[in-house]
């Protein structure tokens, strides 16, 4: 019990298509601890979602092909029989999507369906089980939730649909919820609230969350962790305060020049496109849209994850035992972050 709630070691997923290989997931590790926001980031293609779905196995294996460890609380979650994945997806382990219509049925009243979801998990009387659905309301932030109950997914607005539908997630008492872009759809307003209400869960109930999004944002709003995805690799790896006050990777210093508000926002995102994923290039999977690729960007593996400080890796041969920071940082910021680097060496620009 004092290991990791979740801990996915060297995952890879691919998909056999007609045009050859798609290594949609390619290597990838973290951890989630209990009561751990963690976020995967990256932009659209990037493995996120297959990621996150690699977990329960909600991505159908076959056709997709895993590799590597998924251990919840213990156990490989790779190699159980369907049947006993179905019972941990459903009880321990729940997910919210972007849209919150596929998790309700338009037929029934929100309130016979979260009785449901709750006597699916617990034998408990219908009243109890009332009781529980009408606090589950209660809990996700919809105002005069007795009310509520009787009414039908339509009659709730887009926000509130995405609070049933979290409330639907935690009818079972799940130890972790996996969100993906669950606030995408919505207004920024009501995004927020959204967002308070993971971080509310989180922290009254000890809830792990894994929360995938395309937003630094929304990352800088929640996050704990945050894992930065290109290509199926993963770039960085950082908490959430490292992450912004010191992003190292060039393609996460790429995102972070993308949003809003920091005065140096593109509406046009990052320059060039991801890869074909059935012929990603070699080396760094950045590199052919880096400013700092070097020849060595280019060929081999993508680099190894380089230690740039408690629990923050980057995958940039610039940060490695031959590289320099400053190449990619700037001289004055590298300065600043990592003093030694400041121009009282004897020797080039090779030691870190
Ligand atoms: N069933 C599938 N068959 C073949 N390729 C797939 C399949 N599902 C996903 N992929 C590919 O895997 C890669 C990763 O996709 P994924 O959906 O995880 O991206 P994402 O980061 O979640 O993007 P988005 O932000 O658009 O949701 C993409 O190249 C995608 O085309
Ligand atoms: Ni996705």
């Amino acid at each position: 019990m004092t290991g990791p709630l979740l801990s996915v070691g060297d995952l890879r997923v691919t998909f056999h298509a007609d045009e050859g290989d798609v290594r949609a997931v390619d290597g990838v590790s973290f951890d989630v601890n209990r009561g751990e926001v963690v976020c995967l980031v990256g932009e659209s293609g990037s493995g996120k979602t297959v990621t996150a779905e690699a977990i329960t196995r909600l991505l159908p294996v076959p056709p997709a092909e895993l590799e590597g460890e998924v251990r919840f609380d213990g156990q490989d979650l790779t190699t159980l029989p369907e049947a006993t994945m179905r019972e941990i997806r459903g009880a321990r382990i729940a997910h919210v999507f972007q849209n919150p219509q596929g998790a309700l049925n338009p037929v029934y009243t929100v309130g016979w369906q979260l009785v449901e979801a709750i006597r699916l998990h617990r034998d408990v009387p219908a009243a109890a089980a009332r009781e529980r659905a009408v606090d589950l309301l209660a809990t996700v932030g919809i105002p005069d939730p007795v009310a509520r109950f009787a009414d039908y997914p339509h009659e709730f607005s887009g926000g509130q649909k995405q609070r049933v539908a979290i409330a639907m997630a935690l009818a079972s008492d799940p130890d972790l919820l996996v969100a993906d872009e669950p606030t995408t759809a919505l207004d920024a307003t009501v995004q927020q609230q959204i967002l308070r209400l993971l971080e509310d869960l989180r922290t009254a109930t000890g809830l792990a969350v894994l929360l995938v999004t395309h937003d630094l944002g929304v990352v800088a709003e929640i996050g704990d962790e945050v894992v930065v995805l290109y290509a199926g690799k993963v770039m960085e790896h950082a908490p959430v305060e490292a992450l912004f006050d010191a992003p190292a990777h060039p393609y996460t210093r790429a995102l972070l020049a993308c949003l809003p508000g920091t005065g140096r926002a593109t509406t046009e995102g990052i320059p060039g496109s991801l890869p074909d994923p059935t012929d990603p290039p070699a080396g760094c999977r950045f590199h052919p849209r880096c400013p700092y690729a070097v020849e060595e960007c280019r060929a081999g593996e993508q680099p190894p994850l380089y230690d740039r400080g408690p629990g923050h890796d980057v995958s940039c041969v610039h940060y490695g035992p031959d590289g320099d920071p400053a190449v990619v940082l700037g001289d004055a910021v590298a300065a600043a972050i990592r003093p030694e680097a400041g121009g009282d060496r004897t020797s080039g620009g090779e030691s870190s």
